[in-house]
């Protein structure tokens, strides 16, 4: 059988868990033979992460914020996300477009069509086929309450430029990943994150199970 590459996003409001699962997932392929690609957004290229330190720490307006995602992943899809499909791994990352549509798009309230016309002008590769817009296979959104995010996260890290927004502006992050989830039904699987650690693992696996892309995996 002909191995594909596998493109896998996870999302969610900051500190709803994603970091915790990521690596026990790659070591999850790892054991069955798949190479992986862990990766995140903004970022994942030397230009990326320059980008990233700037959005992170710097005051601007949500179009600029927008523009320099953006640019951070039109980077980071030619360097290192379609090669390594193309090699045929699992590429697993941390955000993708979905975060740039909660976050500049709910949180910070930008024009959503202006998000889809540069969604469609970044994501169009000539790999595999012209034309075609990439998107993650699957997503995992992480959902969380926020006030349960901001519990997990006090005293845990220095909150960043986006960590340290008011709960008001998770709520409309949140709002905005239910709208992508609706929209893209297809490619997002939904974990109920409030659940202890090994809950959400153990829902995170049987999504993967279900696609038949894990088998069965020793509890680490
Ligand atoms: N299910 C859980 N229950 C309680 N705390 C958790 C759970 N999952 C993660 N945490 C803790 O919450 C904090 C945020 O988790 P993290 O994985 O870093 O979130 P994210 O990467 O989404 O920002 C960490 O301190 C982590 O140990
Ligand atoms: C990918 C992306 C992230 N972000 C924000 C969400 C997060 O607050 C931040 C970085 O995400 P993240 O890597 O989750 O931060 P950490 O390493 O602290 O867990 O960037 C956007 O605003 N737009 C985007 O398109």
């Amino acid at each position: 059988m002909t191995l594909r590459g596998l493109f896998i996003s996870f999302e969610g409001i900051d500190g709803a868990g994603k970091s915790t699962h990521i690596d026990a997932l790659a070591q999850a392929f790892r054991a069955q033979g798949r190479a992986v690609t862990l990766t995140r957004e903004p970022g994942g290229t030397p230009l990326a992460e320059k980008l990233r330190t700037l959005v992170l720490n710097d005051p601007m307006d949500a179009m600029t914020e927008a523009l320099l995602v953006f640019a951070a992943r039109r980077d980071h899809l030619q360097q290192v996300i379609e090669p390594a499909l193309a090699r045929a791994e699992v590429v697993l990352c941390d955000r993708f477009t979905d975060a740039t549509f909660a976050y500049q798009g709910g949180g910070r309230g930008f024009d959503l069509n202006t998000l889809s016309y540069l969604e469609q002008l970044v994501q169009t590769t000539q790999a595999p086929e012209a034309n075609f817009v990439r998107q993650p296979d699957l997503t995992i959104w992480f959902d969380l309450a926020p006030e349960i995010a901001a519990q997990r996260l006090a005293g845990v890290r220095v909150p960043d430029k986006f960590e340290a927004q008011p709960a008001d502006f998770f709520a409309r992050v949140r709002a905005g990943y239910l709208a992508r989830c609706e929209a893209h039904a297809q490619r997002f699987a939904r974990i109920e994150a409030d659940q202890s650690r090994e809950a959400v693992w153990a829902d995170v696996l049987t999504v993967f199970q279900k696609q038949g892309w894990l088998g069965q995996v020793l509890p680490a």
